[in-house]
Protein backbone atom coordinates (compact mmCIF):
# COMPACT_ATOMS: atom_id res chain seq x y z
CA UNK A 1 0.00 0.00 0.00
CA UNK A 2 1.11 3.45 -0.91
CA UNK A 3 -1.46 5.62 1.37
CA UNK A 4 -1.75 5.20 5.07
CA UNK A 5 -4.72 4.17 7.22
CA UNK A 6 -6.51 7.60 7.30
CA UNK A 7 -6.18 7.93 3.61
CA UNK A 8 -6.68 4.54 2.05
CA UNK A 9 -9.32 4.29 -0.89
CA UNK A 10 -12.67 2.69 0.40
CA UNK A 11 -16.01 3.09 -0.81
CA UNK A 12 -16.78 6.28 0.84
CA UNK A 13 -13.33 8.21 0.08
CA UNK A 14 -12.48 9.71 3.32
CA UNK A 15 -10.15 12.96 3.16
CA UNK A 16 -10.43 13.44 6.98
CA UNK A 17 -7.31 14.76 8.07
CA UNK A 18 -8.10 15.81 12.01
CA UNK A 19 -10.48 15.03 14.68
CA UNK A 20 -12.78 17.82 14.74
CA UNK A 21 -12.45 18.47 11.19
CA UNK A 22 -15.53 15.06 11.11
CA UNK A 23 -18.82 17.92 11.52
CA UNK A 24 -19.70 20.46 8.61
CA UNK A 25 -22.29 23.04 9.13
CA UNK A 26 -24.94 20.66 7.61
CA UNK A 27 -24.18 17.50 8.79
CA UNK A 28 -26.61 16.58 11.61
CA UNK A 29 -26.80 13.43 12.50
CA UNK A 30 -27.48 12.74 16.45
CA UNK A 31 -25.52 9.80 18.38
CA UNK A 32 -29.17 8.21 18.95
CA UNK A 33 -30.32 7.65 15.75
CA UNK A 34 -29.56 4.30 13.83
CA UNK A 35 -26.58 4.29 11.74
CA UNK A 36 -26.74 3.91 8.32
CA UNK A 37 -26.22 0.27 7.85
CA UNK A 38 -28.86 -0.63 9.99
CA UNK A 39 -31.31 1.75 7.48
CA UNK A 40 -29.90 0.03 4.79
CA UNK A 41 -31.02 -3.55 6.37
CA UNK A 42 -33.90 -2.00 7.40
CA UNK A 43 -34.94 -0.37 3.93
CA UNK A 44 -33.81 -3.96 2.14
CA UNK A 45 -37.23 -5.46 4.57
CA UNK A 46 -39.14 -3.03 2.96
CA UNK A 47 -38.82 0.01 5.03
CA UNK A 48 -39.87 2.96 3.25
CA UNK A 49 -39.17 5.32 6.69
CA UNK A 50 -35.59 4.18 6.20
CA UNK A 51 -35.21 4.71 2.67
CA UNK A 52 -36.56 8.10 3.23
CA UNK A 53 -33.76 8.29 6.27
CA UNK A 54 -31.15 7.61 4.20
CA UNK A 55 -31.79 9.46 1.29
CA UNK A 56 -32.20 12.85 3.72
CA UNK A 57 -28.60 11.74 5.01
CA UNK A 58 -27.83 12.21 1.04
CA UNK A 59 -29.10 15.65 0.79
CA UNK A 60 -26.98 16.61 4.01
CA UNK A 61 -23.98 15.86 2.75
CA UNK A 62 -21.32 15.57 4.41
CA UNK A 63 -20.41 12.47 7.32
CA UNK A 64 -23.86 11.35 7.21
CA UNK A 65 -23.80 11.38 3.27
CA UNK A 66 -20.34 9.35 3.02
CA UNK A 67 -21.73 7.21 6.22
CA UNK A 68 -24.61 5.77 3.64
CA UNK A 69 -22.47 5.62 0.72
CA UNK A 70 -20.13 3.02 3.03
CA UNK A 71 -23.31 1.56 4.27
CA UNK A 72 -24.36 0.77 0.28
CA UNK A 73 -20.77 -0.85 -0.62
CA UNK A 74 -20.21 -3.89 -2.75
CA UNK A 75 -24.54 -4.22 -3.23
CA UNK A 76 -25.56 -4.85 -6.53
CA UNK A 77 -27.10 -2.11 -8.30
CA UNK A 78 -29.34 -3.67 -10.89
CA UNK A 79 -32.19 -1.13 -11.07
CA UNK A 80 -32.71 0.46 -14.90
CA UNK A 81 -32.43 4.40 -15.20
CA UNK A 82 -34.78 6.74 -16.73
CA UNK A 83 -34.42 10.42 -16.86
CA UNK A 84 -37.62 12.08 -17.84
CA UNK A 85 -37.54 15.82 -18.92
CA UNK A 86 -39.97 18.49 -20.48
CA UNK A 87 -41.31 21.98 -20.07
CA UNK A 88 -43.60 22.34 -17.36
CA UNK A 89 -47.04 21.34 -17.62
CA UNK A 90 -46.59 19.29 -20.58
CA UNK A 91 -48.09 16.37 -18.18
CA UNK A 92 -44.50 14.98 -17.14
CA UNK A 93 -45.78 13.74 -13.78
CA UNK A 94 -48.57 12.39 -15.66
CA UNK A 95 -46.77 10.30 -17.41
CA UNK A 96 -44.58 9.18 -14.90
CA UNK A 97 -47.63 8.73 -12.70
CA UNK A 98 -48.93 6.08 -15.77
CA UNK A 99 -45.18 5.14 -15.84
CA UNK A 100 -44.90 3.79 -12.19
CA UNK A 101 -48.59 2.08 -12.56
CA UNK A 102 -47.05 0.14 -15.85
CA UNK A 103 -44.66 -0.85 -13.86
CA UNK A 104 -46.06 -1.75 -11.05
CA UNK A 105 -48.27 -4.23 -12.87
CA UNK A 106 -45.19 -5.68 -13.67
CA UNK A 107 -44.63 -6.27 -10.15
CA UNK A 108 -41.12 -3.84 -10.01
CA UNK A 109 -40.17 -1.67 -7.17
CA UNK A 110 -39.83 2.16 -8.34
CA UNK A 111 -38.59 5.15 -6.98
CA UNK A 112 -39.34 8.61 -8.20
CA UNK A 113 -36.64 10.89 -7.69
CA UNK A 114 -38.13 14.60 -8.70
CA UNK A 115 -35.09 17.00 -9.35
CA UNK A 116 -34.87 20.54 -9.81
CA UNK A 117 -31.64 21.63 -10.81
CA UNK A 118 -32.21 25.55 -11.18
CA UNK A 119 -33.92 26.12 -8.01
CA UNK A 120 -32.15 25.87 -4.45
CA UNK A 121 -35.23 25.41 -2.82
CA UNK A 122 -36.87 21.94 -2.76
CA UNK A 123 -38.51 20.74 -5.76
CA UNK A 124 -39.61 24.23 -6.92
CA UNK A 125 -42.45 23.05 -9.46
CA UNK A 126 -42.23 19.56 -9.27
CA UNK A 127 -44.01 19.66 -5.88
CA UNK A 128 -47.09 19.94 -7.23
CA UNK A 129 -46.67 16.38 -8.73
CA UNK A 130 -46.84 14.98 -5.63
CA UNK A 131 -50.79 15.32 -5.85
CA UNK A 132 -51.06 13.62 -9.07
CA UNK A 133 -48.30 11.23 -7.89
CA UNK A 134 -51.09 10.58 -4.62
CA UNK A 135 -52.67 7.01 -5.87
CA UNK A 136 -49.17 5.35 -5.54
CA UNK A 137 -48.65 7.04 -1.43
CA UNK A 138 -49.53 3.82 0.20
CA UNK A 139 -48.13 1.50 -2.18
CA UNK A 140 -45.22 0.18 -0.33
CA UNK A 141 -42.77 -0.21 -3.60
CA UNK A 142 -43.26 2.69 -4.74
CA UNK A 143 -41.31 5.45 -3.51
CA UNK A 144 -41.52 8.92 -4.18
CA UNK A 145 -39.69 11.92 -3.32
CA UNK A 146 -38.49 15.43 -4.13
CA UNK A 147 -34.83 16.44 -3.88
CA UNK A 148 -33.50 19.42 -2.62
CA UNK A 149 -30.48 20.37 -2.26
CA UNK A 150 -31.02 22.95 1.54
CA UNK A 151 -27.64 24.46 1.39
CA UNK A 152 -25.76 21.66 0.55
CA UNK A 153 -22.01 22.44 -0.80
CA UNK A 154 -22.03 21.49 -4.24
CA UNK A 155 -25.99 21.29 -4.43
CA UNK A 156 -28.04 18.88 -6.42
CA UNK A 157 -25.20 18.54 -8.32
CA UNK A 158 -23.80 16.05 -5.60
CA UNK A 159 -26.77 14.88 -3.97
CA UNK A 160 -28.49 13.31 -7.32
CA UNK A 161 -26.05 11.04 -8.22
CA UNK A 162 -25.49 9.64 -4.68
CA UNK A 163 -29.40 9.43 -4.37
CA UNK A 164 -30.23 7.68 -7.85
CA UNK A 165 -26.93 4.89 -6.57
CA UNK A 166 -28.60 4.58 -3.28
CA UNK A 167 -31.70 3.68 -4.41
CA UNK A 168 -30.59 0.99 -7.07
CA UNK A 169 -29.11 -0.90 -4.28
CA UNK A 170 -31.28 -0.15 -2.25
CA UNK A 171 -33.03 -2.84 -4.86
CA UNK A 172 -35.87 -0.77 -6.70
CA UNK A 173 -35.91 -2.27 -10.14
CA UNK A 174 -36.57 1.19 -11.40
CA UNK A 175 -35.59 4.82 -10.62
CA UNK A 176 -37.22 7.25 -12.54
CA UNK A 177 -35.54 10.88 -12.55
CA UNK A 178 -37.59 13.52 -13.31
CA UNK A 179 -36.73 17.10 -13.95
CA UNK A 180 -37.75 20.50 -15.77
CA UNK A 181 -36.59 21.73 -19.30
CA UNK A 182 -33.63 21.04 -20.77
CA UNK A 183 -30.68 23.87 -19.27
CA UNK A 184 -27.25 22.39 -18.90
CA UNK A 185 -27.88 21.96 -15.02
CA UNK A 186 -30.42 19.04 -16.25
CA UNK A 187 -28.41 17.78 -18.79
CA UNK A 188 -25.76 17.10 -16.15
CA UNK A 189 -28.86 15.22 -14.13
CA UNK A 190 -30.27 13.36 -17.42
CA UNK A 191 -26.63 12.10 -17.80
CA UNK A 192 -27.00 9.88 -15.19
CA UNK A 193 -29.80 8.01 -16.55
CA UNK A 194 -29.98 4.78 -18.88
CA UNK A 195 -32.32 6.02 -21.37
CA UNK A 196 -33.96 9.74 -21.20
CA UNK A 197 -37.69 10.55 -22.06
CA UNK A 198 -38.25 13.99 -23.45
CA UNK A 199 -42.11 14.69 -23.29
CA UNK A 200 -43.67 17.41 -25.07
CA UNK A 201 -47.10 18.71 -25.64
CA UNK A 202 -48.91 19.85 -29.04
CA UNK A 203 -49.09 23.13 -30.00
CA UNK A 204 -45.97 24.65 -28.03
CA UNK A 205 -43.94 25.40 -31.11
CA UNK A 206 -41.43 28.06 -29.00
CA UNK A 207 -40.72 25.05 -26.95
CA UNK A 208 -40.18 22.64 -29.46
CA UNK A 209 -37.92 25.35 -30.95
CA UNK A 210 -35.91 26.11 -27.67
CA UNK A 211 -35.36 22.37 -27.19
CA UNK A 212 -34.07 21.59 -30.88
CA UNK A 213 -30.89 22.46 -29.21
CA UNK A 214 -30.98 20.05 -26.26
CA UNK A 215 -32.75 17.11 -28.31
CA UNK A 216 -30.64 15.14 -30.63
CA UNK A 217 -28.32 15.06 -27.80
CA UNK A 218 -29.97 13.97 -24.36
CA UNK A 219 -33.35 12.21 -25.88
CA UNK A 220 -33.76 8.91 -26.89
CA UNK A 221 -37.03 8.68 -26.82
CA UNK A 222 -39.46 11.72 -27.48
CA UNK A 223 -42.77 11.87 -26.39
CA UNK A 224 -45.56 13.63 -27.69
CA UNK A 225 -48.22 13.63 -24.78
CA UNK A 226 -52.06 15.09 -24.46
CA UNK A 227 -52.16 13.60 -28.12
CA UNK A 228 -55.64 14.41 -27.59
CA UNK A 229 -54.76 17.66 -28.48
CA UNK A 230 -55.81 18.60 -32.47
CA UNK A 231 -52.38 19.37 -33.17
CA UNK A 232 -50.94 16.25 -32.09
CA UNK A 233 -50.59 15.00 -35.45
CA UNK A 234 -48.55 18.18 -37.20
CA UNK A 235 -46.06 18.18 -33.96
CA UNK A 236 -45.34 14.17 -33.86
CA UNK A 237 -45.14 15.42 -38.04
CA UNK A 238 -42.73 18.39 -36.85
CA UNK A 239 -40.55 16.09 -34.35
CA UNK A 240 -40.34 13.68 -37.22
CA UNK A 241 -38.64 15.83 -39.72
CA UNK A 242 -36.62 17.34 -37.48
CA UNK A 243 -35.07 13.94 -36.49
CA UNK A 244 -34.46 12.57 -39.83
CA UNK A 245 -32.27 16.02 -40.96
CA UNK A 246 -30.37 15.77 -37.75
CA UNK A 247 -29.58 12.48 -38.65
CA UNK A 248 -28.71 12.76 -42.42
CA UNK A 249 -25.93 10.52 -43.55
CA UNK A 250 -24.99 10.28 -39.97
CA UNK A 251 -27.14 6.74 -39.34
CA UNK A 252 -24.54 3.60 -38.32
CA UNK A 253 -25.83 0.46 -38.40
CA UNK A 254 -27.00 -0.31 -35.23
CA UNK A 255 -27.64 3.10 -34.09
CA UNK A 256 -30.48 3.49 -32.21
CA UNK A 257 -33.29 5.65 -33.93
CA UNK A 258 -35.19 8.44 -31.67
CA UNK A 259 -38.49 7.10 -31.81
CA UNK A 260 -41.53 9.81 -31.52
CA UNK A 261 -44.30 7.90 -29.04
CA UNK A 262 -47.91 9.60 -28.51
CA UNK A 263 -49.66 9.57 -25.17
CA UNK A 264 -52.71 10.40 -23.69
CA UNK A 265 -51.47 10.26 -19.89
CA UNK A 266 -54.32 11.10 -18.10
CA UNK A 267 -56.21 8.17 -19.67
CA UNK A 268 -53.21 6.16 -19.69
CA UNK A 269 -53.33 5.95 -23.44
CA UNK A 270 -50.18 5.23 -25.54
CA UNK A 271 -48.34 4.27 -21.81
CA UNK A 272 -48.42 0.69 -23.08
CA UNK A 273 -46.48 1.30 -25.50
CA UNK A 274 -43.99 4.05 -24.24
CA UNK A 275 -42.93 1.02 -21.64
CA UNK A 276 -42.28 -1.17 -24.33
CA UNK A 277 -39.90 1.08 -26.41
CA UNK A 278 -38.26 2.09 -22.99
CA UNK A 279 -37.34 -1.79 -22.72
CA UNK A 280 -36.40 -1.67 -26.19
CA UNK A 281 -33.89 0.90 -25.28
CA UNK A 282 -32.49 -0.62 -22.47
CA UNK A 283 -31.95 -4.01 -24.95
CA UNK A 284 -30.20 -1.68 -27.33
CA UNK A 285 -27.66 -0.53 -24.59
CA UNK A 286 -27.29 -4.08 -23.24
CA UNK A 287 -26.36 -5.68 -26.85
CA UNK A 288 -24.52 -2.42 -28.26
CA UNK A 289 -21.92 -1.95 -25.04
CA UNK A 290 -23.68 1.33 -24.21
CA UNK A 291 -24.98 0.50 -20.85
CA UNK A 292 -21.83 -0.52 -19.58
CA UNK A 293 -20.49 3.03 -20.91
CA UNK A 294 -23.17 5.05 -19.28
CA UNK A 295 -22.90 3.06 -15.92
CA UNK A 296 -19.44 3.87 -15.80
CA UNK A 297 -20.41 7.38 -16.97
CA UNK A 298 -22.19 7.54 -13.72
CA UNK A 299 -20.31 5.70 -11.40
CA UNK A 300 -17.52 8.62 -12.65
CA UNK A 301 -19.84 11.16 -12.28
CA UNK A 302 -20.38 10.06 -8.62
CA UNK A 303 -16.82 9.56 -7.67
CA UNK A 304 -16.29 13.45 -8.76
CA UNK A 305 -19.30 14.72 -7.40
CA UNK A 306 -18.29 12.43 -4.09
CA UNK A 307 -14.87 14.05 -4.30
CA UNK A 308 -15.16 17.54 -5.17
CA UNK A 309 -17.92 18.07 -2.23
CA UNK A 310 -15.43 16.46 0.04
CA UNK A 311 -12.82 19.37 -1.04
CA UNK A 312 -15.44 22.26 -0.59
CA UNK A 313 -15.86 21.13 2.73
CA UNK A 314 -12.17 21.08 3.56
CA UNK A 315 -11.65 25.02 1.49
CA UNK A 316 -14.62 26.13 3.70
CA UNK A 317 -12.91 24.70 7.57
CA UNK A 318 -9.89 27.00 6.49
CA UNK A 319 -9.71 30.51 7.66
CA UNK A 320 -10.18 32.79 4.96
CA UNK A 321 -7.41 33.88 2.95
CA UNK A 322 -5.24 31.02 5.03
CA UNK A 323 -2.76 30.09 1.97
CA UNK A 324 -1.47 27.09 4.16
CA UNK A 325 -4.69 25.93 4.35
CA UNK A 326 -4.88 25.72 0.32
CA UNK A 327 -1.60 24.07 0.70
CA UNK A 328 -3.14 21.31 2.88
CA UNK A 329 -5.50 20.32 0.48
CA UNK A 330 -3.23 20.13 -2.20
CA UNK A 331 -1.58 17.69 0.04
CA UNK A 332 -4.39 15.58 1.12
CA UNK A 333 -5.81 15.30 -2.60
CA UNK A 334 -1.67 13.98 -3.25
CA UNK A 335 -2.18 11.40 -0.45
CA UNK A 336 -5.70 10.63 -1.36
CA UNK A 337 -4.61 9.55 -4.90
CA UNK A 338 -1.75 8.03 -3.86
CA UNK A 339 -4.28 5.82 -1.46
CA UNK A 340 -6.36 5.24 -4.53
CA UNK A 341 -3.86 4.27 -6.96
CA UNK A 342 -1.82 1.92 -4.63
CA UNK A 343 -4.92 0.50 -3.83
CA UNK A 344 -6.30 -0.02 -7.33
CA UNK A 345 -2.70 -1.71 -7.88
CA UNK A 346 -3.35 -4.13 -4.95
CA UNK A 347 -6.16 -5.21 -6.33
CA UNK A 348 -8.26 -3.11 -3.92
N1 LIG B 1 -55.82 16.77 -22.16
C1 LIG B 1 -54.79 16.23 -21.55
N2 LIG B 1 -54.36 16.75 -20.39
C2 LIG B 1 -53.29 16.19 -19.80
C3 LIG B 1 -52.65 15.04 -20.34
N3 LIG B 1 -51.62 14.71 -19.51
C4 LIG B 1 -51.62 15.61 -18.51
N4 LIG B 1 -52.64 16.48 -18.66
C5 LIG B 1 -52.99 17.60 -17.77
O1 LIG B 1 -52.01 18.63 -17.92
C6 LIG B 1 -51.83 19.31 -16.68
C7 LIG B 1 -50.33 19.30 -16.33
O2 LIG B 1 -49.96 17.96 -16.06
P1 LIG B 1 -48.69 17.61 -15.16
O3 LIG B 1 -48.54 16.14 -15.20
O4 LIG B 1 -48.74 18.30 -13.87
O5 LIG B 1 -47.55 18.31 -16.03
P2 LIG B 1 -46.02 18.56 -15.62
O6 LIG B 1 -45.29 18.59 -16.89
O7 LIG B 1 -45.60 17.61 -14.58
O8 LIG B 1 -46.13 20.00 -15.05
P3 LIG B 1 -45.17 20.70 -13.96
O9 LIG B 1 -45.42 19.94 -12.67
O10 LIG B 1 -45.68 22.10 -13.93
O11 LIG B 1 -43.76 20.58 -14.47
C8 LIG B 1 -52.70 18.59 -15.66
O12 LIG B 1 -53.89 19.32 -15.52
C9 LIG B 1 -52.95 17.23 -16.30
O13 LIG B 1 -54.18 16.67 -15.89
C10 LIG B 1 -53.15 14.51 -21.56
O14 LIG B 1 -52.63 13.54 -22.12
N5 LIG B 1 -54.21 15.15 -22.12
Amino acid sequence: MTGDAAVAPSAAPSLAPSAGASAGPVTRTPAVHPDSGELVRAAGAGSVRAVARLLSRIEAGGDAARSVSAALAGRQREARIVGLTGAPGVGKSTVTSALVRHARRAGRRVAVLAVDPSSPFSGGALLGDRVRMAEHATDRDVYIRSLSSRGRLGGLSAATPAAVDALAALGFDLVLVETVGVGQNEVDVLSLADTVLLVLAPGMGDEIQAAKAGILEIADVLLVNKADHEHAAATVRELTGMLALGRSGRQRPGEWRVPVQRSVATRGDGIDEVAAVLDRHHAHLVTSGELEERRRRRIAAAVRAAVSDRFAAELDRRPPGAADGLDDVHLLADRWWAGLAGGAQDGG
